[in-house]
């Protein structure tokens, strides 16, 4: 059992810097290039933009309260939806086996930013506002980047990955936040983590304070820690940028676990997932044509009943893995 191996922490992650990106530092545009091929995973220094670093700590506070209320409250804002509304724990398997995830989540989607109100129940509507404006940073930023890998792999015009996000879209880009609440008796935990997957997204940003975020290496081929830094968020490519460069930039499986056993502190985070438009097609790396929308709801469904829909763990890794080894890269053609 993974857990209880000794942990291995990942020391192959660059650090790519928000200040040059935002420069168009060529030298950093072809170190983030360099990281989205091999690693698929990096680390972004937030710490030249103080506001942002500000909008992370009053995000946190918020979501404290927010999951600190009874469950009965938190579910007056469950909306039986993938991007908006309070999802509460063990709604999909976890980790391992015998296990259901151990994270409730709020999500914001997108859609209610550019519509400009919340379709929410509780207190928490108030708070939308604070929660839009980093949906908006959070956005400016992953499009950058997308404008920094397209000039790097030479993409003009329409191919350009930032073009397939143009507004108004309609696109499920989603604010997702999660809270894992620890473990307190001293049983088994029966909710835990996140299980294994690659992201539906284009880019996906991440923002925790908590250890518990793995990746299966590419370099090692093994489940490595990806340690937490103040400030600094974790950027991973998705299945769509993946996709879309046709297999040449890395969307790499990754889960979370507690350190030990169990979860021994609350674990908070603050997920951005960037999506192309809903018509936006692709072929995934066995040549079947989807679009954005189609393999965001058949993955979703796959999240929920992975066993049934997805024995080959073909859709939930995106043909990444096998046997918690990694898969070969092969060229997709692109779509
Ligand atoms: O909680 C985290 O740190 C990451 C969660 C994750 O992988 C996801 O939401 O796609
Ligand atoms: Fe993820």
């Amino acid at each position: 059992m993974v857990i209880s191996e000794p942990n291995i922490v990942s020391t192959s992650l660059p650090t790519i810097h928000l200040d040059l990106l935002r420069a168009e530092n060529d030298t950093e545009s072809k170190k983030l290039l360099s990281a989205c091929r091999t690693q698929g995973f990096f680390y972004l220094d937030l710490t030249s933009d103080p506001e942002l670093c500000k909008l992370w700590e009053g995000m946190l506070a918020r979501m404290k309260d927010y999951f600190e209320q009874p469950l009965e409250v938190k579910m007056q804002d469950a909306r039986g939806s993938h991007n908006y509304g309070y999802i509460p724990v063990g709604t999909e398997p976890g980790p391992k086996p015998e296990t259901k995830d151990g994270y409730e989540t709020l999500k914001f989607s997108r859609r209610e930013f550019l519509k400009g109100s919340a379709d929410l129940t509780t207190a928490v509507c108030s708070e939308a506002d604070y929660f839009f404006s980093y949906i908006k940073h959070a956005h400016a930023i992953t499009i950058m980047i997308l404008e920094r890998l397209s000039t790097q792999l030479g993409l003009t015009g329409s191919s350009r990955f930032e073009a397939d996000h143009a507004d108004p879209g309609p696109s499920l880009s989603t604010l997702v936040l999660l809270h894992y609440p620890k473990h307190n008796d001293s049983t088994a935990p029966t909710n835990v983590g996140h299980l294994k997957h690659t992201d539906i997204s284009t880019l996906t940003l991440v923002l925790a304070e908590q250890w518990g975020l793995q990746f299966l290496s590419p370099d090692t081929n093994r489940w490595e820690f990806l340690e937490p830094r103040p400030g600094h968020a974790i950027v991973n490519v998705g299945d769509f940028l993946r996709f879309k460069s046709g297999g040449e930039l890395a969307s790499i499986v990754h889960r979370v676990i507690p350190l030990k056993e169990r979860q021994d502190e609350d674990r908070y985070s603050i997920v951005y997932l960037i999506r192309t438009n809903d018509d936006v097609s692709f072929n995934d790396s066995t040549g079947k044509t989807w679009t954005a929308k189609e393999w965001h709801d058949f993955k979703y469904d796959v999240f929920k009943s992975p066993t049934t829909l997805d024995a080959k763990g073909q859709i939930l890794t995106a043909m990444m893995e096998k046997n918690d080894r990694m898969v070969v890269r092969e060229g997709i053609a692109s779509g």
